[in-house]
């Protein structure tokens, strides 16, 4: 209702008043803070003297960490200024007297008097009983304790510029409208945070034990890339006192997709964590000697169906090999074969006759007691070890030779009367002696670089390029020969030409983490995958090794894995390979929040096509829209027409963002060709490395907008059907869930067979 119109109003607007108060004092003084602090650093550095003691360095720093807190703090203030939270519950715990009246915002603020709260964070463990909980007896867990009580309020505001526009209170069968008037909005190229609306499922997933990894299938549209970020914001805030974001790492598909959400997590005020995608990760921690292609480009040979059947399945097989874990035990028993090559086939001793280790010694180093390391950081440390024995080894011997011959020119200047005799023999003995320990030093300084040398060290790529060499390496697993000798040909012609695919990546990361050791410079706690579908089960492993952490964040869909001839298709696999023993959660999100019902409808028929038992339909938020639109032209030049007509409506419906969505790149450019030729909008064909451009219109092929989303979405069947293969079906439904509000399918006659399945008279007045 109203805001005017509530029995509370005023009461609640003296709260606002009063809150808004708050932020302001809070504002003032970090405000007068951080200008004196600037003042104190001015003077710090005036002062600094550079050959001064290291006190005025530490007095700059200090001052300028601080400054920079004090920074966050003006900004976190800054974003509650005009709406400094969005809801109350009103709270008793048992036995306690009193109704608390909990106002809910983006962050906490107390009062700087008696330090009461003010407004309690979204992530504080009490908030979870608006996002979860109804009036009447709730309970809420935090770290240490469950606490039990009565929740007789929850209320929501709605708060533009400071003034209170409307408030409503949530009874046990009320709708959210908030979160309805919030699906309403059109999509601004840009992800959004949804503190005030997060549901209870989703509330689920952003507050799962931080220490146990996670593993969340959703539907599309469900919120999962929205609800990654919430995680993270909700991480970093219970773990601020041992966690710095950077030690937080999101990976995700492209660098379209990072652009797409960059601006949630400052939203949330959430800074500095280190975002990226699996191949820029891989390059800077594997290395760049090989190029890594496109990982889409074998996608789309795929759906331009640019291989002769025989060769696809090939090649398909040979994408999900790699990523397997009987990739993981081939490449387990080449590591095994490099080992038994490094074995060293001498005894370590100094000048043939003063040993020092034995070669059975020094395998067993190698292979037992410093098993922990990698294997040539186990060769660092043999020749630290030997180095030191050697030392001593040397100090030894050269002393006895010293004695031996101090000795006998001891023995002659007491047995030789003779001068002359004496002296000749005297200079004999400190040749002699000269000599051996000149040979001693020599054999000493020699050995070990020798004995290291035949030690043979090959860089990660010769390694992996090694592995493909030999099919005898896969004949214990019983894969068809056929097979094998593909897979070796194509993956040793593509390594002879420094050329490597993203299937490649789990077996290379894995080499480089057993053989040199990732040195997780970065020190990372936590990993937040998006679209884990399109990992391999083998990725991940080789991901959660190499880093060495097993707190991971991970969300996928299934569904719409059109990488799934490399990808996940069960996520049992998962839970069972990569984290056998880490009470992994797994939880699914089953409501869509972007798309209508109407539309949702359309795109669980694809769904059901695909005949796929583990993948279930998603469950639509009640939000109805019109009817998606179904027409099939036979002339090319008329759905630029119905486009037009498509955009005019958008325009008066207030839509912003508007997508053709072509099958694949080579349609998508037959698309941009045939509006360029007719319209004169602004155009832009989106790759999975573009950042937006304000263009009238996005043009963009179906495993690119995988992720994104538009108000209203164009699909355009120019000369390529989707058929009924599982890749057709899963990019159609992929194409079908990115409007929020209208979805309008154009399709040359012939060219979109499934309509058939489809329903056609419920969408399209000219299909019958
Ligand atoms: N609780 C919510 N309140 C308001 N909006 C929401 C809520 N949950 C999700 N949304 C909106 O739904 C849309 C889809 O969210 P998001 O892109 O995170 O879903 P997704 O599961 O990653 O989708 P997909 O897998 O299809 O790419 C976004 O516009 C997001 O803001």
């Amino acid at each position: 209702m109203s805001a005017k119109d509530h029995p509370d109003y005023s009461e609640e607007v003296e709260r606002l008043v009063e809150t808004r108060k708050a932020v302001e004092e809070w504002l003032g003084k970090a405000q007068s803070s951080r200008g004196e602090q600037r003042k104190h650093f001015k003077r710090a550095m005036k002062g600094l003297n550079v050959r001064d003691s290291s006190e005025g360095y530490i007095d700059l720093l200090v001052s300028g960490k601080l400054m920079d807190m004090l920074m966050r703090d003006e900004d976190r203030l800054q974003a509650i200024r005009e709406k400094p939270y969005f809801c109350r519950i009103d709270f008793r715990p048992d036995g306690a007297g009193e109704y608390e009246k909990l106002y809910i915002g983006k962050t906490s603020l107390f009062r700087r008097d008696s330090q009461q709260p003010v407004i309690v964070d979204w992530r504080a463990p009490i908030a979870t009983l608006y996002y979860e909980a109804r009036p009447g007896p709730v309970s809420y867990s935090s770290e240490t304790e469950t606490v039990t009580g009565h929740l007789s309020l929850k209320r929501q505001y709605e708060i533009e510029s400071g003034e209170l526009v409307e408030i409503r209170d949530i009874d046990v069968t009320a709708r959210d409208d908030l979160l309805a008037a919030s699906l309403r909005k059109s999509a601004d190229r840009r992800l959004n945070e949804i503190i005030s609306t997060i549901q209870a499922e989703q509330n689920r997933v952003i507050r799962a034990d931080l220490d146990f990894p996670l593993l969340v299938q959703g539907a599309a549209g469900s919120g999962k890339t929205t609800i990654a970020l919430h995680r993270i914001a909700y991480c970093l805030y219970h773990r601020a006192e041992t966690f710095d974001p950077e030690q937080m790492m999101i990976l995700a598909p492209n660098r379209l997709f990072l652009g797409y959400v960059a601006d949630v997590l400052p939203e949330l005020g959430v800074l500095d964590v280190y975002q990226t995608t699996f191949p820029d990760f891989f390059r800077e921690e594997v290395g760049k000697k090989m190029e890594l292609a496109d990982p889409d480009q074998k996608l789309l040979r795929f759906i331009q169906r640019e291989e002769s059947e025989p060769t696809l399945l090939l090649e398909k097989w040979c994408s999900r090999f790699k990523g397997s874990m009987t990739f993981k035990e081939v490449v387990d028993a080449y590591i095994e074969e490099v080992l038994e090559q490094l074995a060293p086939r001498e005894d370590f001793i100094l000048g043939k006759k003063y040993l020092i280790r034995t070669k059975e010694e020094i395998n067993r180093w190698l292979r037992v007691d410093y098993a922990y390391l990698p294997i040539y950081r186990r060769l660092e440390k043999i020749r630290q070890v030997l180095g030191r024995e050697l030392k001593r080894k040397t100090e030894e011997v050269v002393k006895q030779a010293e004695q031996y011959y101090d000795e006998k020119i001891e023995q002659v200047r007491y047995r030789i009367r003779d001068p002359e005799k004496r002296r000749e023999r005297v200079i004999h003995w400190m040749d002699r002696k000269e000599a051996v320990l000149e040979k001693i030093r020599k054999a000493s300084a020699s050995l070990l670089p020798r004995y290291m040398a035949a030690f043979r060290k090959k860089d990660v790529f010769s390694h992996y390029r090694e592995l493909f060499r030999n099919e005898e390496r896969f004949r214990s697993l019983s894969l068809p020969a056929e097979n094998i000798r593909y897979l070796c040909q194509t993956a040793s012609e593509s390594l002879d030409r420094k050329q490597l695919e993203m299937e490649d990546t789990a077996a290379l990361l894995y080499l480089k983490h057993r053989l040199y050791g990732i040195p997780n410079r970065r020190k990372i706690k936590h990993v937040v995958i998006d679209e884990a579908q399109d990992f391999s089960v083998f990725q991940i492993y080789a991901l959660k090794e190499a880093i060495g952490t097993r707190i991971f964040t991970i969300f996928g869909d299934l569904a719409q894995g059109i990488h799934s001839y490399r990808g996940i298709t069960d996520w049992q696999e998962v839970l069972d390979h990569v984290f056998p023993e880490d009470r992994c959660q797994f939880l699914t999100l089953e409501k869509s929040y972007r798309t209508t019902v109407e539309i949702m409808e359309l795109a669980n028929q694809i769904i059901g096509l695909m005949n796929a038992p583990g993948i279930l339909p998603a469950r639509p938020v009640v939000r109805h829209g019109d009817k998606p639109l179904i027409r099939l032209f036979d002339d090319p030049e008329e759905p630029v027409d119905w486009i037009r007509n498509e955009l005019e409506r958008a325009k008066t419906n207030g839509f912003r963002s508007v997508a053709v969505i072509g099958r694949s790149l080579r349609e998508c450019r037959k698309i941009e060709k045939l509006l360029k030729r007719r319209t004169d909008w602004s155009l832009q064909l989106l790759t999975g490395e573009s950042t937006f451009e304000d263009a009238d219109i996005i043009i963009v092929p179906a495993h690119t907008a995988k992720g994104l989303e538009f108000d209203l979405a164009i699909l355009l069947m120019l000369d390529e059907p989707y058929t009924r293969d599982e890749l057709d079906l899963k990019l159609l439904y992929v194409a079908m869930t990115r409007p929020l509000h209208r979805l309008a399918i154009f399709a040359r006659n012939g060219m979109f067979p499934l309509l058939e399945e489809l329903d056609p008279a419920k969408y399209c007045k000219k299909c019958r």
